[in-house]
């Protein structure tokens, strides 16, 4: 008899999917030319792209998994009207996901353990100013406190879009995981929320280089590709939706993502009311020890 498939497995065979659809949704948007910017707030944009990518997301997994916590980032109305035309509707299952052995400790999870903590599109305020690149779908599948799936899907990469994923105890897929370099340090930070507090810890990490991009996908996609060492975010302004699918690939991959103190957020249905990551984001390669880099990071707090 034919193996059942695990549920985590299945919602990560989903989440590829699906972001391929709202990976196309956004492209789409983008060559139409009216992105339809709202001010959410302050250093906070919204577009048309971000309201579709989502309300794609949110009803397909809704209509494949209704009983399962969907916690995306837009919260007013458009974004989230689940009325979507039928094709936005994505039920596949990615194949070579499926093809995947769930690890043992995934096995049994059940749909009450799971959030799925979506971002329907990271990187907004680069998008507008048309640096796409920086651009990506973000679905992190969370059981209980952990990110253990999860997809950053880049819809601008090679003008095609492709699917990066990883499993906790499994492994990463769709790119080639690469080492940083051995010479010289290279940390990646904030291009659009730049302040003293980062400037002043970026002083203190000094020598080293720094890159500054927009977005948390794009900024995990640095480490996990060996083009920087770690992730440097002092200041809160990250919710859960923009770390929960990047931990859960950068955690397959064999780093870690942590806030200023060393400790992990928690990506459980109770931090819904407030998912601000307030104590910033520090994310480390898998060829960096990670107690040791936030020992750095705790000396230059306490030097400030
Ligand atoms: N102060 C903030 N207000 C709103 N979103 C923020 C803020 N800081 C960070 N973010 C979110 O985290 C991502 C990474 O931040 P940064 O690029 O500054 O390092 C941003 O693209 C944005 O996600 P989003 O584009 O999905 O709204
Ligand atoms: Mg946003
Ligand atoms: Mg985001
Ligand atoms: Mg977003």
């Amino acid at each position: 008899m034919a193996q059942k498939t695990a549920l985590v497995c299945k919602l990560l065979a989903s989440a590829v999917s699906i972001s391929h659809k709202a990976g196309k949704i956004i492209r789409d948007v983008m060559k139409k030319g009216d992105l339809g910017i709202i001010d959410k707030g302050e250093n906070d944009l919204q577009t048309e792209a971000d309201r579709s990518a989502q309300r794609c997301i949110v009803a397909s997994f809704k209509s494949l998994y209704p009983n399962i916590c969907i916690i995306a980032e837009e919260v007013d109305k458009i974004s989230q009207n689940l009325d979507v035309p039928k094709d936005w509707l994505i039920s596949e299952l990615d194949k070579d996901i499926l093809d995947l052995e769930c690890p043992k400790s995934l096995l049994n999870v059940t749909e009450d353990q799971i959030t799925i903590w979506i971002d329907p599109l990271d990187g907004t305020s680069e998008f507008t100013k048309g640096l796409i690149d920086h651009v990506t779908i973000l679905i992190g599948v969370c059981v209980n406190d952990d990110a253990v799936a999860g997809v950053i899907y880049q819809p601008f990469w090679k003008n095609q879009g492709r699917a990066l994923w990883g499993l906790v105890g499994s492994g990463v897929g769709g790119f080639e995981l690469k080492e940083p370099p051995t010479d010289n340090k290279v940390y990646v930070t904030t291009r659009s929320h730049y302040d003293k507090t980062i400037e002043s810890f970026i002083d203190g990490l000094k020598p080293c280089e720094i890159i500054r991009v927009g977005g948390a996908g794009n900024k995990v996609l640095y480490i996990l590709e060996g083009k920087a060492h770690a992730y440097v975010y002092p200041s809160s302004g990250c919710k859960r939706w923009d770390t929960a699918a990047p931990e859960a690939v950068l955690r397959a991959a064999g780093g870690i993502l942590t806030d200023k103190f060393g400790n992990k957020y928690s990506y459980s249905k109770d931090n819904e009311k407030d998912p601000l990551n307030k104590d910033g984001v520090f994310a480390t390669s898998p060829a960096i020890n990670h107690i040791e880099f936030m020992k750095l990071i705790s000396d230059i707090q306490s030097k400030m």
